[in-house]
């Protein structure tokens, strides 16, 4: 299948991951970027004007990897031209996230934190260890690039989200209260069923997570290192092909992955 797929925010790291691996892939590429001089020997649409682009060129798919603020304003350019949407973007406020799921009931919008394959496992296994040990303190660990904005990371908080969506009140007991402890600093004994997070900025490290389930006698760590971009985009456009077509909606990765 060849696509005419937007890619916004072209100047970026992972935008540009994902405009080599859909041209390998054989889609035809309509770069997008608030920069408007050419770019690797192509010529960028203006950001600036997204609508009318859209209206004007009609791709299948958009595949945008920007800033909360960036992504807010293109899914809202797409759902103006019925265009779908994969958001690969992390650090949305709750009222940017909001949005974003409001362009959802115009056109089909796919978000993911993570569009890595590896990530998606080590999600269902956080939500398998969470179920089986109960007792056991969870800390969770991300480490990324220099460069990245948002902490703790988009990765970060949906295995936060699946660890407290596997707690079952009844079975975890005060285990099941706890709250997102980040980081520690002075006198700060961990209290049942806290989760640490932590967050390192360090080199050019592209994206590791780590959940610790530790007992009295043994610990359990599930680890994720994503090794190069190329993960993510070729996610992101496996996640394009699928998406092309579909009825206007909100769908995430894991429904790509079934
Ligand atoms: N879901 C996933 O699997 C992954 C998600 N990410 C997320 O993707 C996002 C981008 O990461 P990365 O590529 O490293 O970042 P970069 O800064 O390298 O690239 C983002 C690009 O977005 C554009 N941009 C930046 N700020 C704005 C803004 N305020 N409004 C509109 N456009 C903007 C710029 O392009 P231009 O000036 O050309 O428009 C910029 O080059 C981050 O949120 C990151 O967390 C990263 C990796 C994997
Ligand atoms: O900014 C990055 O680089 C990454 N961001 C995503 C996140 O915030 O979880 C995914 C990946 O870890 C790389």
């Amino acid at each position: 299948m060849s696509l005419r797929l937007a890619i916004t925010g072209a100047t970026g790291r992972m935008p540009q991951q994902v405009v080599a691996i859909a041209e390998e892939r054989g889609h035809e590429v309509l770069p997008v970027s608030r920069v408007s001089e050419r770019i690797d020997g192509f010529d960028a649409y203006p950001a600036n004007n997204l609508a009318a682009v859209l209206a004007d060129q009609r791709p299948d798919g958009l595949v945008d990897f920007t800033a909360p603020e960036g992504s807010v304003d293109y899914a809202a350019a797409c759902a103006e031209a019925g265009v779908p949407a994969v958001v690969g973007t992390t650090g949305f406020s709750d009222e940017q996230f909001e949005s974003l799921r409001r362009a959802s009931e115009r056109t089909p919008v796919l978000h993911a934190p993570n569009f890595s394959r590896g990530v998606a496992v080590l999600t269902d296994l956080t939500e398998r260890a969470t179920r089986m040990l109960p007792d056991h303190d969870v800390e969770l660990t991300e480490t990324h690039h220099r460069e990245k904005r948002d902490a703790p990371s988009g990765t970060a908080n949906a295995l936060l989200d699946a660890i407290e969506g596997a707690r079952d009140p009844e079975r975890h007991g005060a285990h099941a209260d706890g709250e997102r402890v980040h980081g520690r600093e002075g006198v700060a004994p961990r209290r049942d069923g806290d989760v640490g997070v932590h967050a390192r900025r360090a080199g050019d490290i592209r994206g590791e997570h780590e959940v610790l389930f530790a007992g009295d006698d043994e610990t359990l760590t599930l680890t994720h290192r994503a090794g190069s971009r190329r993960v993510f985009a070729a996610g992101a456009l496996d996640a394009a092909e699928w998406l092309v077509g579909r009825d206007a909606g909100w769908y995430d990765f894991a429904e790509v992955l079934e």
